[in-house]
This record gives structure tokens, C-alpha cells and sequence, in this order.
């Protein structure tokens, strides 16, 4: 990743762990903690349905791209939105600042964890097979933009967590 490692972003598909996980590697590895969502939810004041039903989902994006332009905060743990990965001008910034992580879980997981979340407008508005397709068509993607993949099936929070402070403590420095 060029230079001494800065952040660790959490990238993947909804429900996959980002924000829990992200949330375990602050505390474990003592360093701040920013979930994207939250943090566009603070800055805006506006819930993520609430964006994405006045503003549209284009303006949603556009505002995940300002938070990681104006983003200062060198180390740090970020857990990303799981639309974030999906710009190649995000991808480019998260892998110039720091490490990526894709958290990579099975869908039928995923599914279970988020169908009936009514926080994720993109869930609340679409079919299973819709989602399904869109998890199959984002997959590569989040792969590709990653420096490292962690398979989550079968593994707890911390299992995950403790794997991942592992990688970056190895990465650092690189
Ligand atoms: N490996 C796991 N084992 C058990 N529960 C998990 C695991 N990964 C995620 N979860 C749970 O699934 C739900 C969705 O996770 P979350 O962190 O919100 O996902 P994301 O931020 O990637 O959308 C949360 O309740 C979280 O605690
Ligand atoms: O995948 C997506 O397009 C989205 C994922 C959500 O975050 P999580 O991945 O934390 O659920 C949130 O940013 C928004 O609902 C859109
Ligand atoms: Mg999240």
C-alpha cells in the first residue's frame, strides 16, 4: 500500500460484519473507530432511509466520496457502507491510506442478519433474489479492492476480530 499503513477500512456486502467487527478492532488494537453510516448520519442528521427517500441514493453516495475526500484522522479503524467499495474513486483513496479488509460471508448468512433490518433502504425495497443478485454482482469487486480477504463462516466476532488485528499488525509498515 505504499508508505507506513494509516487506516484499516472494513469493506462487503450489508450484514457481512463491517460495523460490529469494526467496532471489536478499535477496542482491540486501541485505535478510533469511525462507522461511515453513522458518521453521515451525525453529519447530516438525517436517518440512512430518511437520505435515501428525500435525497435519493446517488446523493447518499455522493456524500460516503465527501466523507472519505475530507477525512483527516490518519490511524484509525473505518467500517464501511457496503456501496462504498463499489466507486472506483473510494476504492482508490482507501487503498492509498491504508489496509482493506473485505469481510467475505456466505449470503444465506447475510440474509438472515439483514432481512429484517428496516435501517437499510436498499433491503427494504427490494426482493431476496434482488439482493442476491446484487451480492453476486458486487462480489468481485470487493475482492478486487481488498488487500486482504477474511472468510467469516463459522467464526465468531472475535475470532474475526482477532484475525484481522493479526493481519494488520503483519502489514504494518509495508
Ligand atoms: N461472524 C458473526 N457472528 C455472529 N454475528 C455476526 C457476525 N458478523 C456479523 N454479525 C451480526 O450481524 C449483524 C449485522 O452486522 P453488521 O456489523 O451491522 O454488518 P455490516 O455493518 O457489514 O452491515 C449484527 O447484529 C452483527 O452483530
Ligand atoms: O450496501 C449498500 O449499498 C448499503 C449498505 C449500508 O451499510 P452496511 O453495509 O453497514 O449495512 C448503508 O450504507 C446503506 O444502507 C447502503
Ligand atoms: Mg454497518
Amino acid at each position: 500500500m505504499g508508505g507506513r499503513m494509516k487506516r484499516i477500512y472494513l469493506i462487503g456486502f450489508m450484514g457481512c460484519g463491517k460495523s460490529a467487527v469494526g467496532r471489536r478492532l478499535s477496542f482491540l488494537m486501541k485505535l478510533p473507530f469511525y462507522d461511515m453510516d453513522k458518521e453521515i448520519v451525525r453529519q447530516t442528521g438525517m436517518t440512512i432511509p430518511e437520505i435515501f427517500d428525500q435525497y435519493g441514493e446517488e446523493h447518499f453516495r455522493d456524500l460516503e466520496t465527501a466523507f472519505l475526500e475530507n477525512f483527516s484522522n490518519s490511524r484509525c479503524i473505518i467500517s464501511t457502507g457496503g456501496g462504498v467499495a463499489m466507486r472506483e474513486r473510494n476504492r482508490k483513496i482507501m487503498r492509498e491510506t491504508g489496509l482493506v479488509l473485505f469481510l467475505d460471508a456466505p449470503f444465506r448468512e447475510i440474509w438472515r442478519r439483514i432481512h429484517k433490518d428496516p435501517n437499510r433502504p436498499i433491503v427494504r425495497d427490494s426482493t431476496r433474489e434482488e439482493i442476491e443478485a446484487m451480492f453476486k454482482s458486487r462480489y468481485r469487486t470487493y475482492k478486487a479492492a481488498a488487500h486482504i480477504t477474511i472468510r467469516t463462516e463459522f467464526r465468531t466476532l472475535r475470532q474475526i476480530t482477532q484475525y484481522a488485528a493479526f493481519q494488520a499488525n503483519r502489514l504494518k509498515g509495508e
